[in-house]
């Protein structure tokens, strides 16, 4: 069975092609990360799967259904980008109304629990910090044990220790051997829950692979430097620019061969720092390399 099956799909918004012929299948049990840079189609890919909407064209099943119809979506979990939460009415009571639309919800103090809020119950959801607001918006995605959760930038915005405990119940869902499918701008988010990673951009799957295949890929290193030779051209430097600051910009796919090569050398750099490439920078160089192209499953 396929739990989400997304073939040929193109949808536009007036000019803009939000979609373009993107095919996409994700298995029972699999947790899968969609990443790309603002605009890419993530959110609308999304809302073609919640069957908020209809593709122009190429077909959409949910749990092998038609995911406009509620008998398919009873199986669905869903936190999009924004939620809004009645403010009046207390977390308990939010987690009680939207449980009461599900055969066999999970119970509200059990819920709470995984997500830290057991001491917010009695709370108005309009006193929450935004991270609680925003556990609170991922729980209700679980309340009615879906089979497939869809998750819009489950963390955006939150701190090391939200974050955290959200990462432990999307865990836990997906080691019961719920599907997942989730959105999110931070490599290291989805570094950290994700087997597979399909890259979208420009409305087009870019890249569909394992979390190992695609970190090899974007496994380059940022290293910044002070130097009196220009280092752009050298060895084991797969781009580079000098900075207004003075400084030198390379990056690599092998910082610590690319030290050492500088100090056998006698080249005499300073102000040395070695970082991981972001996720937005790794794209632009899986872009500029043309090493996207026609990557694929
Ligand atoms: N309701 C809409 N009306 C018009 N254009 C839209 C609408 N929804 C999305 N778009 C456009 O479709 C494209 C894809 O948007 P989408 O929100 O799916 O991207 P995204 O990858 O989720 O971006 P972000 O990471 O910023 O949330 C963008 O160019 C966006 O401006």
């Amino acid at each position: 069975m396929t739990v989400i099956d997304v073939d040929g799909v193109t949808r536009r918004f007036g000019e803009v092609v939000a979609l373009d012929d993107v095919s996409l299948e994700v298995g029972p049990g699999e947790l899968v990360g969609l990443l790309g840079p603002n605009g890419a189609g993530k959110s609308t890919l999304l809302s073609l799967v919640s069957g908020q909407r209809r593709p122009d064209t190429g077909r959409v099943r949910l749990l092998d259904g038609d995911p406009r119809d509620a008998a398919s979506r009873i199986g669905l979990g869903i936190t999009p980008q924004e939620t809004g939460l009645p403010p009046t009415l207390r977390v308990g009571e939010v987690v009680d109304f939207v449980g009461g639309h599900f055969p066999d919800p999970m119970p509200t103090a059990e819920l709470l629990e995984q997500f830290g809020l057991t001491d917010k119950a009695r709370k108005q959801t309009g006193s929450l910090s935004g991270g609680q607001k925003r556990r609170l918006a991922v729980a209700l995605a679980l309340v009615g044990r879906p089979r497939v959760i869809l998750l819009d930038e489950p963390t955006t915005g939150l701190d090391v220790t939200a974050r955290q405990v959200l990462w432990e119940a999307i865990r836990r869902y997906h080691a019961g051997g719920g599907t997942v499918l989730l959105t999110s701008h931070y490599l290291e988010e989805v570094q950290a829950l994700a087997e597979r990673v399909v890259v979208i951009d420009h409305g087009v799957v870019r890249a569909d692979d394992s979390l190992d295949g695609i970190l090899r890929r974007v496994g380059l290193r940022r290293v910044v430097l002070r130097a009196p030779v220009d280092l752009v051209d050298r060895p084991g430097v797969s781009r580079g620019e000098h900075r207004g600051d003075g400084t030198q910009e390379l990056y690599t796919p092998d910082a610590d061969a690319l030290v050492r090569d500088l100090v056998t050398s006698g080249v005499e750099f300073s102000d040395l720092q070695i970082r991981g490439a972001s996720l937005e920078e790794a794209f632009a160089e899986m872009v500029a390399s043309g090493s996207l192209e026609g990557a694929d499953r």
